[in-house]
């Protein structure tokens, strides 16, 4: 074959394989963001099924426990909270955290725990108990490490002068609003708060996919994703956005196309913004 029309080949091949990529990117349902000449697939963002359909496969085919996945979501958020708030940055080092009934409130007692291991002093408002064991010794454990563990709802004028920092632990995606009423006074202080908020997983009161609902909603300071952001951290503003739940087996996380970001070392979260 002469010089000529093998270029012409390798020309033409090279344009067959760049317009199939083009149509992939076109048909594909989500973004794709240059860096340098290369093109890489953005994180996806979960709508609160495939949340729910991930968290189940954990669970059912993968074989975790709850207790497993847990620890390492709630030592995560307490390593994020250490990268983000350095105790000495803070006002106190007291740190207020609120937890809700389900998991979401199980990751906030697992990372007062953590956190207490780490130069900050948690204080647990926890008002809505389960009977079940895992709870029960969580709280436990918190207890026996000297954490309070309240179900009294702290004042807002208490919160501002003795806390440096609150963490939202009541609702993650299994959230559906509206709020009910025996949460409205723990929402009302996390809404007229002026010190930072680091929510777990979901802002709480924010509509897992569409975010915050209404202009009084509440405005963390720091977001941790766990496992993959859910749709609602997309309306994040001014916020700090961590991923943390290092434990998404590769298989999972290609069913569900996250593209999610590399972990660095040995670090259990990567920061996102
Ligand atoms: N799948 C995962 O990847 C993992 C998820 N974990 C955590 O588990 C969370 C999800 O946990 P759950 O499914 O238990 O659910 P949530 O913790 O999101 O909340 C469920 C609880 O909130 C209550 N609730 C729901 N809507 C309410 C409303 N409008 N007003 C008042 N109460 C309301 C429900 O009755 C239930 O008790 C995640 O967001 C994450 O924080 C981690 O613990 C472990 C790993
Ligand atoms: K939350």
């Amino acid at each position: 074959m002469c010089k000529q029309s093998r270029v012409t080949g390798m020309l033409l091949r090279a344009f067959k394989q760049n317009f199939a990529l083009l149509a992939r990117i076109h048909a594909s349902s989500f973004s794709f963001r240059p860096i340098g000449k290369v093109l890489f697939r953005e994180m996806k963002y979960l709508n609160q099924q495939e949340a729910i359909s991930v968290d189940e496969e954990l669970f059912n085919e993968y074989k975790f426990s709850v207790d497993q996945l847990m620890e390492l979501a709630g030592l995560s958020c307490a390593h994020a909270i250490a990268d983000a708030y350095k105790p000495d940055s803070l006002k106190t080092n007291k740190v207020l955290i609120c937890c809700g009934p389900g998991n979401n409130g199980g990751d906030g007692l697992v990372a007062a725990r953590h956190l207490s291991l780490m130069s900050y002093e948690p204080y647990i408002y926890y008002p809505k108990r389960t009977g079940k064991a895992l709870f029960k010794n969580l709280q436990h454990q918190a207890e026996c490490m000297g954490i309070t563990v309240t179900a009294d709802c702290p004042v807002s004028a208490k919160v501002e002068t003795e806390f440096g920092l609150i963490v939202d632990a009541l609702f993650g995606f299994s959230f559906k609003p509206p709020v009910r009423d025996a949460f409205h006074p723990i929402m009302d202080v996390l809404q007229k708060t002026t010190l930072p908020i680091v929510s777990v997983d979901i802002p709480s009161g924010w509509d897992v996919e569409k975010g915050p609902q209404t202009s009084c909603d509440i405005k963390p300071d720091c977001l941790i994703s766990l496992t993959a952001p859910k749709l609602c951290a997309q309306h994040l503003t001014n916020a700090k956005h961590y991923l943390g739940g290092r434990f998404v087996p590769k298989r999972l996380e290609e069913k569900y196309s996250m593209s999610l970001p590399s972990y660095t070392g040995r670090d259990l979260f990567v920061r996102l913004s």
